[in-house]
């Protein structure tokens, strides 16, 4: 809890002046209201009693208490209004520096973490959690806590006094209003934390539900995930219902029976005391007293409210806390330098999970420049190897090496800087065609895009569009088919000129007229470079150099097609059953 804290505040560091004048302000403001009550109490008692009692009217003292009653509630609003100003734009701007933070650490993390968790969850923590340390932080704790207090105790200072019996009476609402706020806290705390967890449910099923939609259509599951989020969604508003209840009856109800209970009690206490002769009472220190217990209720009202603040903001710090500490990948080690793109697998094993091996004894060589496929059915390794390759994981046991260097004991950019992968359904980002093959690299012209898509044969896109290769694309690039998709990541990884290149499935799901154009530009891409490709189809991969045929992890077959066919092994199997699909 107490790290959180630090951290929490930790932020306000490069804010310090904001943060002093905004506190500064609103304590001046809730130190200067407090006289007010003691302005009212002289014009009652040194202006109307008199009045009433000799019929002359002191306008003079009574216009001047007046000007000093406006001027403080002036100087007050003025006080609060710069104030919360301020630090509401750093509460913006440290969340902002949060979210920044945030999003640069989550591109730093490992492939592996995003594993298991829920994606929706990532943006839960980024967004939501962050705007509840806004509202709830960084302005109501900070900016009401200071003021409530010197509320709080400037009340009980004062009453103490103009009446040191008085004061000390109302230590007795102390334990009251502890016991009140460990109530409220405790059961806030509960059902806020349950509406944090719904709330990330709901982000993470809608999330869900917006990336699965064509599935969810095609199998008409609607009705089912429906009810499943009406579910989540029906525990997110019991939960709030329940809170709402009360923070209603809590904070409201018992503040205001409290607060008109003291009040009765101090005007009983009072007037036994006037009538028994032991004080004297004026209708001004009447009215004090009543208006000073009012002013008492307001901030302690406010500080119920804040410790449950507090703890949202710690629930919501410690989760964005630890996803900030999540390790982010070691980019240690030597610079690697891929000068010839040869690749060697030497007896590799790997498993995601350390006790569940997935490949086994992994041992090939591809020479600079040649093309190897990757088959073999659904979960026998592929994509694993190629994980490998691109150092989202390590290996348990062998070693990798590019031109001779063990990746191991290089840093996963330089390793990456000349390598280039194009998935089967290919992610296009928002923006435009062009920033989708520079991936906003500034030294990438608008010639090179354009040659570079000439080159892989996707020109034809451009005269579809006014804009050219400055035409938008929204929405993941829904508006562009798989295949030219595919042609605009061929076009990105040509610019990039990578020395070592991977083709994930890059033919499977195309009509066969865009297949031809696709091979085309993939011959295009295997120019002059190593290339590992995983393709579904056979025929796509007869004038690879290299085959790698894997089953259940293992490399068992290893040739080129002609030397596989004349095996009859599992290849030649396989290459029948889809001649015979045809
Ligand atoms: N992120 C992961 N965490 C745990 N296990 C995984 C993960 N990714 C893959 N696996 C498992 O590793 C094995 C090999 O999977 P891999 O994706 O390499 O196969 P593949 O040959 O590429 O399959 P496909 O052709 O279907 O893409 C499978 O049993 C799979 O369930």
């Amino acid at each position: 809890m107490l790290p959180t804290i630090k951290r929490l505040f930790g932020y306000l560091k490069n804010h310090k002046p904001t943060f002093l004048l905004g506190t500064g302000l609103l304590m001046s403001a809730a130190f200067l209201e407090l006289t007010t009550p003691l302005l009212a109490k002289r014009s009652l008692d040194e202006v109307m009693t008199p009045a009433f009692q000799t019929g002359k009217l002191n306008l003079e003292l009574l216009l001047m208490l007046l000007a000093a009653y406006l001027g403080i509630n002036l100087i007050g609003s003025l006080f609060r209004y710069i104030s919360i100003l301020n630090l509401r734009k750093m509460a913006n701007r440290i969340v902002k520096e949060m979210r920044d933070d945030l999003f640069n650490h989550m591109h730093q993390l490992p492939i592996s973490y995003f594993d298991q968790i829920p994606a929706g969850k990532i943006v839960a923590r980024i967004t939501n959690d962050t705007e509840v340390l806004r509202s709830n932080f960084y302005v109501n704790v900070l900016s009401n806590m200071l003021s409530n207090l010197i509320s709080i105790i400037g009340v009980f200072i004062a009453i103490t006094l103009l009446n040191p019996y008085l004061g000390a009476a109302l230590l007795v609402l102390i334990p009251i209003l502890l016991l009140w706020q460990r109530f409220y806290t405790k059961y806030a705390n509960r059902y806020n934390l349950d509406i944090r967890e719904y709330t990330s449910q709901i982000s993470g099923q809608l999330n869900e539900f917006v990336q699965g939609m064509p599935v969810i259509q095609a199998f008409q599951k609607e009705g089912q995930l429906l009810q499943e989020f009406k579910e989540t969604v029906g525990k997110w508003h019991a939960a709030g219902k329940k809170y709402v209840f009360l923070d209603s009856a809590v904070a409201w109800g018992f503040a205001n029976v409290l607060r008109n209970g003291t009040i009765l009690a101090v005007i009983i206490a009072l007037s036994s005391l006037f009538l028994d002769g032991r004080m004297t009472l004026s209708a001004g220190l009447l009215y004090v007293f009543i208006d000073y217990i009012n002013r008492l209720f307001d901030p302690i009202d406010g500080m119920i409210q804040i410790f449950a603040n507090i703890q949202q903001s710690l629930a919501a710090g410690q989760r964005i806390f630890a996803f900030a500490d999540e390790p982010i990948e070691d980019q240690s080690g030597k610079e690697l330098t891929i000068t010839q793109g040869a690749v060697a697998f030497h007896e590799v094993s790997f498993g995601y999970l350390p006790d569940q091996e997935v490949l086994h004894q992994i041992t090939f060589a591809a020479a600079p420049g040649e093309t190897v496929a990757l088959v073999g059915h659904t979960g026998s390794g592929k994509s694993s190897i190629l994980n490998l390759l691109f150092r989202f994981y390590d290996p348990q046991a062998g070693t990798i090496t590019i031109d001779g260097q063990v990746i191991k004991d290089c840093n996963r950019h330089s390793l990456r800087k000349d390598m280039a992968i194009v998935l089967q359904d290919p992610y296009l980002f928002t923006g435009t065609i062009a920033s989708n093959i520079t991936m906003g690299q500034a030294d990438i012209d608008d010639e090179q895009v354009i040659a570079a898509l000439e080159k892989v044969g996707a020109a034809y896109l451009l005269e579809r569009y006014p804009e050219g290769i400055h035409h938008p694309v929204v929405e993941k690039g829904n508006e562009f088919s798989s295949g030219e998709r595919q042609l605009i990541s061929f076009a990105r990884a040509l610019v990039f000129d990578p020395k070592i290149l991977i083709l994930d499935e890059a033919t499977s799901h195309v009509d066969t007229e865009t297949e031809a154009i696709i091979q085309k530009a993939m011959e295009v891409l295997q120019e002059g470079r190593t290339t590992f490709m995983i393709a579904h189809r056979l025929s796509t991969i007869k004038e690879a150099q290299q085959i790698l045929v894997l089953d259940k992890g293992a490399i068992k077959e290893q040739g080129t097609h002609e030397t596989l066919l004349q095996k009859e092994g599992i290849y030649h199997q396989m290459y029948r059953m889809q001649a015979e699909q045809l």
